[in-house]
């Protein structure tokens, strides 16, 4: 078969349309205006092109570029033409082809094949072997050479997605939500969690989240969900927040046609075309930047990626009520790790939908499951775990080589997503194209158990290339611009082999390997505090507590490290040592946000100081005699207590004590809590806390006047 362009693309675009569901071409010229131009002719259809500024787009698609397509993503089209004349990001195809509509057709244009390179330039091109290699799995492809006819794949759709048809299909009503309104629902799922949401209004419910992967009605179920609030007077002056009015087209969509249908009066207000309030005589539901929100009766978070899960927080906290959709799989890439940290934040008692079905296109369709595939959208092992763990190897994992395994590939991103809230289908860029990566694979009977991905710094290297050298710097001394680091960028076990030694096994091994390498110091920054303890048991040392809260895991950010060398063991001494007197001076302000329970868990982490740059007086000591022979109460030395508990902790003396009484004086003297919550956070009575925190004075000051020795880290 020879491709005969555009009359080639036009006839597999009809065979696509026939089908019903949607398929990818991808053609390669050395005339990509002429190709974007003569595509656009044929299509017939609507159209969203993609292209760098170099080229034209034809008047009759909708224009987009490379680096603003996200504005894009809430649209629908039955076309699609992305057009390059080099990089191909996978957020962009990824991304994109969820706008795709029913029958409709991905369309990627690229300079001739032999010659295309979709990776970023300066990669080492193990993306393009990647790519190229998954191209063939798309179920419904053409592949061709416009220029020189040649066809590399052609596979047609095969059957027809016959029984699709959009609605409720016969949902029967269960929690009380209005006939009417869920005639409206395009899914099954759409209309139970609509129902769902009427009993969540009935129970008095505080969070009502909706999940699911991208495309499945997530904010048009918002909408009809907040017509159904205003129906019942629960509305009131509701916000809804997303990154711009455009992104919540859909959500007004549904609210609209949910007020039309519950009989209810309402005006818009309008920006530049787009929606940006709906009011009535019963109230507003108005448009919000993540940034200008503020709390209010009833809060909708159309997609909580876009928020971040510390903005979540503080919004939800004091809102009535918050109604909110996060994205499980989609090219956000959020995942279940983020959407358990949302679960987390959102104040309880919490309802929570997932909606299944996709809506733009049928289920089971070929260009999902591509994209899914080869971007790795959904990012959770789904491979089975070895059967022994008796007999495995460390193995380096060359990125070129590495590319032209798909599968492996895909169950590295899998494990390697486990390690932080989010992974984007660039993140494949980062393992497949970066010269300073180095991922390592724990490898047990032949099966994926355990990986690494672990970047090597040198100050010579541009930011953000060496950003656990800069932490080191900042923290320390000039003397980390002469080290080598090691970054563990993400480590993790497959879920089922957990606790079992080999996350400790891999570290190792990778510790050995960066030695080889003359590597002085091996660091990890991470915002995911319940591995807090994997690093404290493997031998490594806090040197870096942020100040201040990851927008999007609503965590302060840590730094551990070991060192290899005296070098690396000298400049971590002093950074750690700096982070020591940050948690101990900055814990009745930057960090009093910090639970106790946790600073006391840091500060262990730490190097203490040589000279506490604190003095008590002797006037500080009298008060404290008289405080331990029980004369006056803590409140009446306060000053002396705090100078006493700072001055000895910042001089490591809490090692004398154990972790209840370690966690008192952080809460009551640290931090400042009263007494009343530093009980509570204890599980214990004021009183048994009054004795613990004079005992544990009592013990500290003791140590600050004999305290002279020094870890090694
Ligand atoms: C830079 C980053 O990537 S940070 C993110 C780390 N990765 C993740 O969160 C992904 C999900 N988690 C995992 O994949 C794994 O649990 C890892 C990588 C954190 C740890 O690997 P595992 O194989 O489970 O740990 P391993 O069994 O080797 O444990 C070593 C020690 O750490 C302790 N430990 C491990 N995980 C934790 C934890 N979450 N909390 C407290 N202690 C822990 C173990 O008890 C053990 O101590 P012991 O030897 O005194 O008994
Ligand atoms: N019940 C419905 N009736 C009519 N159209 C609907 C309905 N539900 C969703 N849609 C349309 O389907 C498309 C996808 O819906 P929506 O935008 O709400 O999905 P989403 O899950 O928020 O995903 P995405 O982030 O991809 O937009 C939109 O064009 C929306 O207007």
């Amino acid at each position: 078969m020879k491709y005969s362009h555009p009359e080639s693309l036009a006839r597999f675009a009809v065979e696509i349309r026939n089908s019903g569901y949607r398929g990818l071409a991808v053609v390669h010229s050395n005339r990509l205006q002429w190709l974007l131009n003569t595509t656009a002719e044929v299509l017939d259809g609507n159209c969203i092109a993609v292209a760098p500024q170099s080229l034209a787009v034809p008047r009759r698609c909708r224009p987009g570029s490379p680096g603003g397509f996200e504005r894009l993503l809430g649209s629908e089209a039955d076309y699609v033409i992305i057009a390059t004349d080099g990089l191909l990001r996978p957020n962009l195809v990824a991304g994109l082809a969820g706008v795709v509509s029913s029958g409709g057709m991905l369309v990627i244009m690229a300079p001739p094949l032999h010659e295309w390179n979709p990776g970023p330039s300066g990669g080492v091109g193990g993306y393009r072997r990647y790519l190229l290699s998954s191209l063939r799995e798309a179920r419904v492809l053409l592949w061709a050479d416009a220029d020189t006819g040649e066809v590399y794949a052609y596979q047609p759709p095969r059957g027809r997605a016959h029984e699709w048809l959009l609605g409720p299909r016969g949902y029967e009503p269960r929690f009380g939500a209005p006939r009417r309104l869920l005639g409206l629902a395009a899914t099954p799922s759409q209309a139970e969690a609509l129902d769902r949401f009427s009993l969540y209004l009935d129970a008095g419910y505080r969070s009502f989240l909706v999940t699911g992967d991208r495309g499945r009605g997530k904010s048009y179920l918002l909408g009809l969900a907040v017509a159904l609030a205003v129906k019942r007077g629960a509305a009131g002056e509701a916000v809804a927040v997303a990154p711009s009015p455009a992104s919540l087209a859909s959500f007004y969509k549904g609210l609209i046609r949910g007020l039309r249908v519950l009989g209810l009066r309402y005006r818009i207000r309008r920006v530049g075309g787009d929606v940006v309030a709906v009011t009535g005589p019963w109230g507003r539901i108005a448009y919000a930047a993540p940034d200008d929100a503020k709390p209010t009766g009833l809060l909708v978070v159309d997609e909580a990626a876009a928020v971040g899960v510390a903005r979540l927080r503080r919004l939800a906290w004091k809102s009535g009520r918050v109604l909110a959709a996060t994205t499980i799989h989609g090219y956000e890439g959020s995942g279940r790790v983020f959407q358990h940290m949302v679960e987390d934040v959102l104040p309880k008692p919490l309802e929570r939908v997932e909606l299944r079905e996709p809506i733009r296109y049928p289920p089971g369709d070929p260009l999902e499951d591509w994209v899914n595939r080869v971007f790795v959208l959904k990012p959770e092992p789904d491979y089975p775990a070895p059967a022994s763990v008796d007999e495995c190897r460390v193995e380096q994992l060359e990125p070129r080589s590495l590319a032209e395994q798909p599968e492996a590939v895909r169950r590295l991103v899998q494990l390697l997503a486990l390690a932080h809230y989010r992974t984007e289908p660039d993140y494949l860029l980062v393992i497949l194209e970066s010269r300073n990566h180095i991922l390592h694979a724990l490898v047990c009977g032949g099966s994926l158990a355990a990986a690494a991905d672990v970047a090597l710094e040198e100050w010579g290297l541009e930011e953000p290339a060496r950003i656990a050298l800069k932490i080191l710097w900042l923290q320390a001394d000039s003397a980390a611009k002469e080290l080598k680091a090691a970054r563990i960028v993400r480590i993790a076990v497959h879920p089922e082999l957990q606790r079992r030694g080999l996350g400790r096994k891999l570290l190792s091994a990778v510790e050995d390997w960066a030695r080889g390498k003359g590597v002085d110091i091996v660091a990890a920054l991470f915002g995911r505090h319940d591995v807090i303890g994997f690093w404290v048991k493997t031998g490594y040392t806090l040197f870096y507590v942020s100040p201040r809260y990851n927008k999007a895991t609503g965590e302060k950010n840590l730094g551990f490290a070991k060192p290899l060398t005296p070098k690396g063991a000298e400049v971590l001494t002093n950074a750690s040592r700096r982070a020591r007197r940050k948690l101990v001076l900055g814990a009745h302000s930057t960090y009093r946000d910090l639970a106790a329970e946790k600073t006391a868990i840091l500060l262990r982490a730490t190097q203490p100081l040589h000279d506490a740059p604190i003095v008590l007086e002797q006037l500080d000591h009298k008060a404290l005699n008289t405080y331990m022979e029980g004369v006056v109460e803590l409140e009446q030395v306060i000053d002396s207590a705090y100078l006493a508990t700072a001055s000895a902790l910042l001089a490591g003396c809490e090692d004398r004590l154990d972790d209840r009484s370690l966690v008192a004086l952080v809460a009551r003297i640290l931090q400042g809590k009263p007494i009343g919550e530093t009980a509570e956070i204890l599980g214990a009575s004021v009183e048994e806390a009054q004795a613990l925190l004079r005992e544990a004075l009592k013990a500290l000051i003791g140590c600050r006047r004999s305290r002279t020795q020094r870890r090694s880290p």
